[in-house]
């Protein structure tokens, strides 16, 4: 790993236009070096935070990007719990990534048989549940030790919906590089746990250490709370 980086931020308000920086940094790195950008994209909490911070940018150009999800329900598009038909409404139509760079799970499959694409990407944007579950890599179930599938389903996932399909680590541990997002003081215990070490088996979040590439956890003032290791402190201007 090229080093993990622990951020905290007095709240996700400081916290989200230093991800939007970050995504439009890799990006622009990205496309200078191999002509396009690969980024996956999880659901939950960050769906908002992007959506505002995104369009925001100046200049943010969005032509030569290609967005995947690491996990996805498996819903109609215009299922509310659909974190594609959310990000629909809400960012796809505010930037310009063209619609055959945006992948889709086909809603229709049922679950063993949707699939995806094999990508090495550029940056994935993780979430993490308060039971340390990230993707939808939920602790204890057998789709940990999965190392064939790059994307696989899942049909009882113990949130709900119980039917999604997500990356699996081979995939993002091949990242160049990985953000999780963590906000809020519900996130504080796993936070600890996942960065500092627990007793019994590690949370999936804390499985997720790319091979050889960079690793932040951007989190806010109250997710931190319970944090004893050493820390960076930024505010909204800073850069990554
Ligand atoms: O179910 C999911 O939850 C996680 C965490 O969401 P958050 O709202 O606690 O940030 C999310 O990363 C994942 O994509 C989603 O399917």
């Amino acid at each position: 790993m090229a080093g993990r980086r622990v951020v905290v931020f007095p709240s996700s308000a400081e916290l989200g236009p230093v991800l939007a920086q970050l995504v439009k940094s890799r990006a622009e790195k990205a496309i200078i070096s191999h002509g396009r950008f690969t980024l996956g994209l999880s659901g939950g909490s960050l769906v908002s935070m992007l959506s505002k911070e995104l369009p925001a940018l100046p200049d943010l150009d969005c032509s030569k990007w290609v967005v995947a999800f690491c996990d996805e329900r498996l819903v109609s598009f215009d299922d509310p719990e659909s974190t594609y038909g959310l990000y629909k409404g809400q960012l796809f139509s505010k930037v310009n990534i063209p619609d055959s760079g945006i992948l889709t799970i086909d809603s229709s499959l049922a679950v063993n048989e949707c699939a995806s694409l094999l990508f090495l990407f550029d940056l994935l944007l993780l979430g993490m549940g308060p039971d340390g579950h990230t993707c939808s890599l939920f602790p204890d179930h057998p789709l940990l030790e999965e190392t064939k599938k790059i994307v696989a389903p899942i049909s009882d996932s113990p949130k709900p919906p119980p039917q999604r399909v997500t990356m699996t680590f081979p995939v993002v541990n091949s990242a160049h590089c990985v953000a999780f997002v963590s906000t809020g003081g519900s996130k504080a215990p796993v936070l600890k746990e996942v960065l500092e070490g627990r007793e019994g088996p590690a949370f999936p979040a804390a499985r997720v250490v790319p091979t050889n590439g960079e690793l932040f956890w951007l989190v806010d003032d109250p997710a931190a709370a319970s944090l004893t290791i050493q820390v960076e402190r930024l505010g909204s201007g800073a850069k990554l």
